[in-house]
């Protein structure tokens, strides 16, 4: 079962430059969340920091109970066990084949056999759809596999935590949805607590249980999923619709008055497309209580669209 993290008043500069203020959120243990944010907005300086490769101005992230922004570095090396990171290009080491990269973190954090190594190794290559590309280069495969094999290596440490740097940047639709779906299976698999990064409005609809959303330094929003994606908030809004009119601009904020005329000039009935479902583990694979629990939810859900109630 993954771990809760809790973030609260957490504060990210870099000189001058404030990343972020006052974030507070929490990631609920075993659940899948998903953080979104126009470009620039530090997206990938909070994963840096939850993971402890950045230090905060102030505020905490307590991790199994321990707030890692006060460890030391010898034991901050213990928590980032509880992690498994996948970088956004798969980060792998260019001259090793999939199975050495993926045997990596093995060989350098654990003492146990190469005949166990490699049963572990082929366990998760299966799991991420990679079984006969151990003696591939990374050069010489497609990008969707490169994610795959990091998200291999990402699980070899039994991760409690899973953290997605923009998992689908550079892949085709098709490739998302598979990458998605791998997800949501792999979730339902070993119960870690999973954070993905992404600029993939689709993806953010359907995988995750709660979103949360940064824009001008701050955490605009954070909760559930069906929250987020009824929201009347317009950055929210305008996020999710992919919107040009709002109060996110093509490289600056806007002014309070243009803003306010381009909102004035929209439809704004509500969300047009409704409460997208939820994507399910794939069929065979067996369903903890959560994921029970989250399809007979959706079921209902569908159920009352179907009957008008
Ligand atoms: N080590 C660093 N030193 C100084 N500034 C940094 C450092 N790392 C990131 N930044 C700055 O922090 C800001 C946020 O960067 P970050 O990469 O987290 O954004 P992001 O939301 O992930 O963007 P994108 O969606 O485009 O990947 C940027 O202005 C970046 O230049």
């Amino acid at each position: 079962m993954g771990v809760e993290i809790c973030v609260e008043g957490l504060t990210k500069s870099f000189g001058h430059q404030v990343i972020w203020q006052d974030v507070s959120l929490t990631l609920p243990a075993g659940e899948v969340s998903v953080m979104l944010g126009p470009s620039g907005t530090g997206k990938s300086v909070f994963l840096k920091t939850l993971v402890g490769l950045l230090k905060p101005e102030r505020g905490s992230v307590r991790v199994a109970g321990r707030d890692i922004t006060r460890l030391r570095e010898h034991d901050l090396y213990e928590v980032r066990k509880l992690f498994g990171v996948l970088f956004q290009d798969g980060a792998l080491f260019g001259s090793m084949n999939l199975y050495d990269n993926i045997a990596f973190p093995l060989r350098e954090h654990t003492r146990k056999s190469e005949s166990e190594i490699r049963r572990i190794v082929l366990e998760k290559m299966d799991m991420v759809g990679l079984i006969g590309a151990e003696g591939k280069l990374p050069g010489e495969i497609s990008g969707g596999m490169r994610k795959r094999a990091g998200l291999a290596r990402a699980l070899v440490l039994d991760p409690e935590i899973i953290l997605f740097d923009e998992p689908d940047s550079g892949l085709d639709p098709v490739r998302v949805a598979y990458l998605n779906q791998l997800i949501v299976d792999l979730n339902a698999q070993i119960d870690a607590t999973f954070l993905i990064v992404t600029h993939d409005i689709a993806s953010a609809r359907q995988v995750p249980d709660n979103i949360g959303l940064l824009f001008r330094r701050e955490l605009v929003m954070f909760g559930p999923r069906e929250d987020l994606l009824t929201s009347n908030e317009p950055v929210v809004r305008q996020f999710l619709n992919g919107r040009m009119q709002g109060p996110i601009g093509m490289a600056e904020e806007k002014d309070a008055a243009q803003v306010q005329q381009e909102l004035a000039q929209i439809d704004e009935r509500g969300p047009a497309e409704g409460l997208p479902p939820r994507l399910l583990p794939s069929p065979g694979i067996t369903r903890p209580p959560r994921w029970e629990a989250i399809a007979r939810r959706e079921a209902g859900l569908r159920w009352e669209e179907v009957s008008g109630a």
